[in-house]
C-alpha cells in the first residue's frame, strides 16, 4: 500500500454502481486510491444488504494486488472467515458488538491468514476495543450509524481516535463514514491513517480530483500538525 501520504485513502464502494463493480474498483484504484473498502452487509447486524464472499471471489482478478479491507457488517462474522479468505480478502474487520467470542474470531482471522480489524459503532466507547489491541491490526472508528453510505459525518467520534493514536502509535486507526474533502483534515488530525471515503469520491463526476483532495488536505493537516508540535 505504497504512498507518498502517510495516510492512506480507501474510497467504499458502497455507492459506487454494483452492476459494474469490477470496472468501479479498477477506476478507483487508477484515480489514486491506496486500497479498497468493501462493504459487506448482511440484513441482521445492520438494516441493508449489499453481497458477500461469492462476489468478492468474482472482483479479486478484476484487481489483482489491491489490498481489500473486507467491513463485515454481520451477525456471525466468524462464520464468513473461510469464505473471504478463499475469495482473497487481505483484512477482516468485523464489529466488536457482533459475536460473544471476539477472541475466537480473531484467532480464526489470523490462522486463515489475514489481517484482523475491529470496529466499534458511534454508540459504543473506544475502550470495548482495549482488550484486543494487541492482537489486531487495525481498529475501525465509525462516523456513522453502519448500513448506509451518504450519512452525516460525526465529528464527536474524533476523541476515541485521540484516545487511541496517544496510546498505540504503530495501530493502524481507520475511520469510516462521511468523510470528504471538508472534513478528512479533522480526522487525519486526531491520528487516523486509514480513511474511507465513499460517496464524497464515488459521487462525484471527478474521483481522481476529489482524492488529490482528500490527499493534499491530509498532508496539510499532518504538516499543520508537526509545526504545531
Ligand atoms: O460502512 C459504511 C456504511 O455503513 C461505509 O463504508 C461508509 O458509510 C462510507 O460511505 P460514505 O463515505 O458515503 O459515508
Ligand atoms: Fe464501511
Amino acid at each position: 500500500m505504497a504512498t507518498s501520504c502517510e495516510c492512506k485513502i480507501g474510497p467504499s464502494i458502497l455507492a459506487a454502481d454494483l452492476s459494474m463493480l469490477g470496472t468501479e474498483c479498477q477506476r478507483l484504484m487508477e484515480c489514486g486510491a491506496d486500497y479498497l473498502h468493501l462493504d459487506v452487509m448482511d440484513g441482521h447486524f445492520v438494516p441493508n444488504i449489499t453481497f458477500g464472499h461469492p462476489v468478492v471471489k468474482c472482483l479479486r482478478p478484476k484487481v489483482p494486488g489491491v489490498f481489500f479491507d473486507m467491513h463485515m457488517m454481520v451477525a456471525k462474522p466468524e462464520q464468513w472467515v473461510e469464505g473471504m479468505t478463499d475469495a482473497g480478502a487481505n483484512q477482516f474487520t468485523f464489529h466488536v458488538e457482533a459475536t460473544d467470542d471476539v477472541i475466537g474470531c480473531i484467532r480464526k482471522i489470523k490462522e486463515a491468514g489475514m489481517k484482523v480489524g475491529l470496529g466499534v459503532k458511534p454508540g459504543t466507547p473506544v475502550s470495548a476495543l482495549v482488550p484486543y489491541i494487541e492482537l489486531i491490526d487495525m481498529a475501525l472508528v465509525m462516523t456513522v450509524e453502519p448500513g448506509f453510505g451518504g450519512q452525516k459525518f460525526m465529528s464527536d467520534m474524533m476523541p476515541k481516535v485521540q484516545y487511541l493514536r496517544q496510546r498505540y502509535q504503530d495501530l493502524d486507526i481507520e475511520v469510516d463514514g462521511g468523510v470528504g474533502p471538508s472534513n478528512i483534515d479533522v480526522v487525519a488530525e486526531a491520528g487516523a491513517n486509514m480513511i474511507v471515503s465513499g460517496t464524497a469520491v464515488t459521487g462525484s463526476d471527478e474521483p481522481r480530483a476529489v482524492i488529490n483532495r482528500l490527499k493534499q488536505s491530509v498532508e496539510e493537516a499532518l504538516q499543520k500538525a508537526r509545526l504545531e508540535r
